[in-house]
């Protein structure tokens, strides 16, 4: 099978497409591992759709399936419109989570996520202010003065606990740091497309940012998150790292 690895902000991925769906657990666990495999936080299988342009099974590199991954939505797009796969730079794929719009302008992906639904209301637990989003998965949001508050015990107390991904965010002249330790990777990411989302949904909402910022994950890329009409709008730039069989 031929394989291409994309970075999407340093989310990585494992992409492919077939005519065939079915259960790729195993292949996900195996084509994730980052020491015997290609290695990725994700893979995702693009597969034939009739109510859309195609449809994508989604998969964590532990092989847990996830209705949505933000920065997949990118990286999927390109590869679907730089292998042909659709007719148009603008395309609408299938997701658990729903139908996602997106659209692309060379390496720069613009996606429209799902509508998100707040799970829990803000509570305070472990001295931190935390609300819980679910912008295609559920993310538990809390925002801080300092990043290095971020704490991996912490994160997975609260990940088991509640069975959600769990974001750090700071607010920096009105752009938003984030930190988030994602749910079938069990641990820190480089970014997290549905993280971001939802920190910028809770600091919108608290007046702190603008309708559309600057969100800054842990690898240091630059997105932007923007909402109009109540649709999240996540734009940002992807890469075609390298190709392979395996
Ligand atoms: N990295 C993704 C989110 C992937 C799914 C998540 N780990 C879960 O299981 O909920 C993103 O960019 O949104």
């Amino acid at each position: 099978m031929t394989y291409t690895k994309y970075s999407a902000s340093g989310n990585d991925f494992v992409i492919t497409h077939s005519f065939i769906e079915k259960d790729y657990t195993n292949d996900a666990i195996k084509l994730c591992n980052r020491t015997e495999g290609i290695g990725a936080d994700g893979f995702v299988v693009i597969v034939p759709s009739s109510e859309a342009d195609f449809k994508w099974l989604f998969y964590n590199s532990d092989g847990s399936d996830a209705a949505m991954c933000g920065n997949a939505t990118r990286a999927v797009s390109h590869y679907a419109f730089t292998n042909n796969l659709v007719s148009s730079s603008e395309m609408k794929f299938l997701t658990g989570a729903g139908l996602i719009k997106s659209s692309v302008e060379g390496n720069i992906v613009e996606t429209q996520l799902t509508a998100p639904i707040v799970v829990k209301e803000e509570f305070i637990e472990d001295g931190f202010t935390w609300y819980l989003v679910d912008t295609g998965v559920p993310h538990l949001v809390t925002i801080v003065d300092d990043l290095e508050l971020y704490n991996h015990d912490l994160c997975a107390k609260m990940r088991y606990k509640y069975n959600t991904n769990v974001n750090f965010a700071k607010i920096e002249d009105g752009i938003i740091k984030v930190r988030t330790y994602e749910r079938g990777v069990e641990g820190e990411t480089l970014a997290c497309g549905t993280g971001m989302a939802a920190c910028f949904l809770r600091a919108n909402d608290l007046k702190l940012v603008d309708s559309s910022t600057f969100v800054y994950p842990k690898s240091g890329e630059q997105l932007t998150l923007s909402k109009k009409d109540g649709i999240i709008y996540f734009k940002g730039a992807v890469k075609k790292v390298f190709v392979t069989t395996f």
